[in-house]
């Protein structure tokens, strides 16, 4: 495992911060020492086996760099600052995540990392990484937000779902909430319904709100045990994630995402996260995708630390 390497042909940063000491900045947290923490940052930049061409594995470095450009603070009131509320650590990439050792290798670093921590944050990396982590957390129970069903037959970024299902986790305990129209295949939903998934719809998602969907899928997913969250960016629309090759016109906003994801930690049964599907290197115009996806780490911790 290696510290922070760019992957190749990976994102390089482009803006300079202005420096205030009464505002200090998210991320920059210190490297994994072994020791326990709160929470555990990791990146898995998987890519090879994308159905869409990608640079997914540039994904971690410009979400660590991304993190610099918010506050670590919750306002309250009592305004909590994160990296006070919480001893936040950096485990670096899993440098080769794709094919079977790599898996492994995914695996045995989460594996090591859930033992001590309350949260293990995978930063992808496609969707791929789903299925490695979800097992190196040894979850019992799994929620996508994911415009996806993620059920497709063979090894890619459109079947860790599957994947896990053939390993032995429960269809029962798997909740699949912002599954869109016209980004799915009858064969696949029809999957989904006869392995027994709970499926919640992107309007579904919509109509209730995060609070309640994410309540409900709680309870579901939780029944045996620890629940893994996989957070697929592509089921933001497309104007807030362009830089998700298969998020569409239509999708959730920004703010709907960041409550589920919130919601979700909050939950001490969610032990361990994924976020998957940004390509760094094709976020034009402005790297929203890749902004959006650095909240979503903030909004795990925010999670973690309301529920203290
Ligand atoms: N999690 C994403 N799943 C999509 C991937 C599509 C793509 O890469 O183009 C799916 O299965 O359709």
């Amino acid at each position: 495992m290696g510290l922070r390497g760019l992957a190749p042909g990976g994102y390089r940063r482009r803006v300079t911060l202005t420096h205030d000491p009464l505002w200090p900045r998210a991320g920059s947290w210190p490297v994994d020492d072994g020791g326990e923490a709160d929470a555990a940052i990791l990146g898995v930049p998987t890519w090879r086996t994308s159905l869409s061409s990608t640079g997914a594995h540039a994904t971690p470095a410009a979400v660590r760099d991304a993190l610099a450009r918010y506050s670590p603070t919750l306002l309250g009131p009592p305004p909590v600052d994160l990296s006070e509320a919480l001893r936040i650590v950096d485990a670096g990439d899993v440098t080769e995540p794709d094919g079977a050792e790599g898996e492994a290798s995914v695996r045995a670093a989460v594996a090591g990392l859930r033992a001590r921590t309350r949260l293990v944050v995978a930063i992808g990396g496609d969707n791929s990484l789903t299925y490695p982590v979800a097992q190196g957390a040894g979850a019992r129970g799994l929620i996508t937000i994911d415009a996806h069903f993620d059920l497709r037959d063979g090894v890619s970024n459109g079947s860790p779902v599957r994947r896990l299902v053939d390993d032995g986790l429960d269809p029962r305990r798997i909740v699949q909430l912002g599954i869109a129209d016209f980004a799915n295949s009858a064969a696949y939903a029809q999957r989904a319904a006869d392995l027994g998934i709970t499926v919640v719809s992107m309007d579904e998602v919509r109509r209730r709100g995060a609070d309640d969907v994410m309540a409900e899928a709680l309870e579901i997913a939780g029944v045996d045990g620890d629940v893994h969250l996989d957070v697929d960016v592509d089921v933001c629309d497309r104007s807030v994630a362009p830089g998700c090759p298969a998020s569409v016109p239509g999708g959730l906003a920004a703010w709907e995402l960041r409550a589920l994801v919130r919601r979700a930690a909050a939950d001490a049964r969610v032990r361990s996260a994924d976020i998957a599907e940004v390509d760094a290197t094709a976020d034009a115009p402005d790297g929203r995708t890749v902004r959006l996806a650095a909240l979503c780490v903030l909004e795990l911790l925010a999670g973690k630390a309301v529920s203290r």
